[in-house]
């Protein structure tokens, strides 16, 4: 089976290269695509630069010339959750986009005609989510993540998107990504690991704890491709 696992940054898949073994390297569609092999399974791996549009593209690209048959997502969010502290685990159920805004039409917030305002998770990867966190007594949340095309560091901005999409954490790629793999029959599953608060104090935190939140995402979903 061929698996995608995406970053963002270079940060967050660093982790995941550093525990494979005869990692080739692919130049395509402007990025590099790493693949290896990880027991019975393919891996395809990539960051694919910060936001919604170089992720979608990066998914597009995994699937499509790479053949990716699950998309997991490893990365930091910023946190809207106050039962969320740096360092915690969050499994996306659903995400939508923040700042998609057709409102002036009279169409919800995150909506635009023909889509919807949430993309669902792969219950089935939740769920061997679940029974790995509880297996290995890893703390897991699950919640709603919002993604939008703007580093949060606003306590208002932040409460509007949680109040708006019932959001519990804040990111820039994981909708697109949803989006990309609804859309071609991939299930996908995002997780993050808070690297700050979105709040004033949250451009101090994420250069703190990016590394180390990056790392924590990466070991967690090494547990889940040892159950794939
Ligand atoms: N509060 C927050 N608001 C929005 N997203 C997040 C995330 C999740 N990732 C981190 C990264 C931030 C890009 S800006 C830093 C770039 O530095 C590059 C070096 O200058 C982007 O890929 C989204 C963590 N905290 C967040």
């Amino acid at each position: 089976m061929v698996v995608g696992v995406m970053g963002a940054m270079p940060e967050e898949i660093d982790p995941i290269l550093k525990r494979l073994e005869n990692v080739k390297k692919h130049e395509v569609a402007d990025n590099v695509y790493y693949t290896a092999f990880y027991g019975s399974l393919d891996l395809v791996v990539a960051y694919s630069k910060i936001g919604k549009v170089f992720s979608a593209l990066t998914a597009a690209t995994m699937i499509e010339k790479f053949g990716v048959q699950k998309m997991l997502f490893s990365g930091v969010a910023g946190a809207i959750s106050p039962a969320l502290h740096i360092g915690d685990l969050v499994a996306a159920t659903k995400l939508c986009q923040h700042d998609l805004d057709i409102t002036a039409f009279g169409h919800p917030y995150g909506y635009v005609p023909e889509g919807k305002v949430y993309v669902e998770a792969d219950p089935r990867l939740l769920e061997i989510a679940a029974s790995v966190a509880y297996k290995q007594g890893v703390k897991l949340k699950r919640g709603i993540i919002a993604t939008g095309d703007q580093f949060v560091a606003d306590a208002e901005r932040k409460a509007w998107i949680g109040q708006t999409f019932n959001a519990d954490a804040l990111e820039m790629e994981g909708a697109s990504v949803a989006v990309v793999c609804d859309a071609l029959g991939v299930p996908f599953f995002v997780l993050r690991a808070i690297s700050d608060a979105a709040d004033m104090d949250a451009g101090f935190d994420f250069d703190a704890f990016l590394q180390s939140s990056a790392v924590k995402s990466a070991d967690f979903i090494f547990m889940i491709l040892d159950e794939l």
